[in-house]
């Protein structure tokens, strides 16, 4: 089970469709017009007992012992040493700095790591014992608030929590981006996909709810509501397989262009799906994974230049950007961070929302509905998610946060 970090509910830190809304994007041709700096949410005391959980030892470790999380950071660093190499790179939320000093084991001219977690003193001596001192500067405080004296070539952060938004980290890459990107500069990661599915997985559900019929020969399932309720109200974070995958392909919740993504687009996110199940089986619920990409700023195929990221360009040439990346596509060379069912495991495994009721589906039979995802407004920090869902002419809701 997954703690990166105490001070939440689970003893975990909390970790649009396709294209952009017109109206957003006319939205923030008005901002980049006025080019006003960027604004940060004020940090508030949820913010504070957020950081304070990345302060203790356990989430470090079991981030970085995480290989397959690491592993790709150091695998796409590497594959963009040529971008770094004598350059000026910013990691946003540097933990123990792990990163930033595989930053400057590429070459990179200066490392500014910043984390609003008292773990950043300790990425200090991390980076005196390294000998690395006169190259990466570890600052204490929110990316938001640390005043960084020159723009940078490079942004990297780990950004994603559970179900990609979770933690709600993302608006501070943004405001780092739009504020000390250089024009054409590198995100790494760059894109991020949030997949669903629906899923069949009887031995879970047995565990937690049919145990209850026959308890040592005594039928016990007045306690069934409360064991929904508590095994099923709020999204786990689990381990599936493929084979409890209903059906393929999947849908993709939300795409995000780490180059283009403004906040407003994160502070609600709806995606409709309709599934055809492959299986007669019964339906448990539905789960949910990401995969990051690591691409490098997109060239523009008309002359060749580097397209600079949204913070930095004229709207004319936002519209031509963001229309590109969504005609991008991934080559052999993309490195890519899955959390899928079917890849090797990482610390995020899957995030399954679980029916109080399962519904017995027979094969080609249709699931529809929709899938909201809202910040939400008691702890930013939380995910509300509201789930709708349809099959054999019966209609469900339900809710659930994510704390
Ligand atoms: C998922 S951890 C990643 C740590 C490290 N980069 C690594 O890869 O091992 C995210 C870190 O970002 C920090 N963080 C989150 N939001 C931040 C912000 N707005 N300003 C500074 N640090 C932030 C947290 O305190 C936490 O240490």
């Amino acid at each position: 089970m997954l703690a990166r970090g105490p001070g939440f509910s689970n003893g975990h830190p909390p970790r649009p469709r396709r294209g952009r809304p017109r109206g957003l994007r006319d939205s923030y041709r008005g901002l980049l017009q006025q080019q006003e700096p960027p604004s940060a949410r004020p940090c508030t005391e949820f913010d504070k007992a957020y950081f304070h959980a990345y302060s203790h030892i356990g989430v470090h470790e079991e981030m970085i012992k995480d290989h397959v999380r690491t592993g790709t950071y150091k695998a796409a660093i590497m594959q963009y040493q040529n971008l770094i190499e004598g350059k000026v790179v910013l990691d946003v939320g540097c933990g123990t700095g792990i990163l930033a000093i595989f930053c400057a084991f590429a070459g990179a001219r200066r490392v500014y790591a910043v984390d609003a977690s008292e773990i950043a003193l300790q990425a200090n001596e991390i980076v005196k014992d390294n000998n690395l001192s006169d190259k990466v500067i570890v600052m204490l405080g929110r990316v938001e608030d640390v005043n960084i004296e020159e723009n940078v070539d490079v942004i990297i952060s780990e950004w994603m929590g559970y179900m990609l938004l979770y933690e709600t980290m993302l608006p501070s890459i943004i405001f780092a981006r739009d504020k000390w990107l250089k024009p054409g500069g590198l995100i790494l990661p760059s894109h991020a996909t949030l997949y669903m599915a629906p899923v069949t997985h009887t031995a879970r559900y047995s565990e937690s709810i049919d145990f209850w019929r026959d308890v040592y020969g005594i039928k016990m399932s007045a306690m069934l509501p409360l064991a929904k309720q508590s095994a099923f109200e709020e999204p786990c974070i689990e381990t599936i397989t493929g084979e409890n995958i209903l059906t393929w392909p999947l849908v993709q919740v939300m795409e995000v262009d780490c180059y283009t993504i403004i906040v407003q687009e994160l502070e609600s996110v709806t995606a409709k799906y309709r599934f055809s199940s492959m299986l007669n089986a019964p339906l448990h619920g539905f789960a949910f994974w990401f995969d990051v990409e690591f691409n490098g700023p997109a060239i523009s195929p008309s002359n060749n230049h580097l397209q600079f990221p949204s913070g930095s360009l004229s709207s004319d040439q936002h519209s031509q950007s963001s229309s590109q990346s969504k005609k991008r596509v991934k080559s052999d060379e993309t490195i890519v961070l899955s959390t899928a069912p079917e890849d090797a495991p990482t610390h995020w495994q899957q995030t399954l929302l679980y029916l109080y009721e399962p519904i017995e589906l027979k094969q080609d039979q249709i699931i529809e509905g929709s899938v909201t995802l809202t910040q939400s407004k008691e702890n930013a920090r939380f995910l509300n998610i509201h789930l709708e869902y349809s099959s054999g002419g019966r209609s469900f809701i339900k809710e659930s946060v994510m704390r």
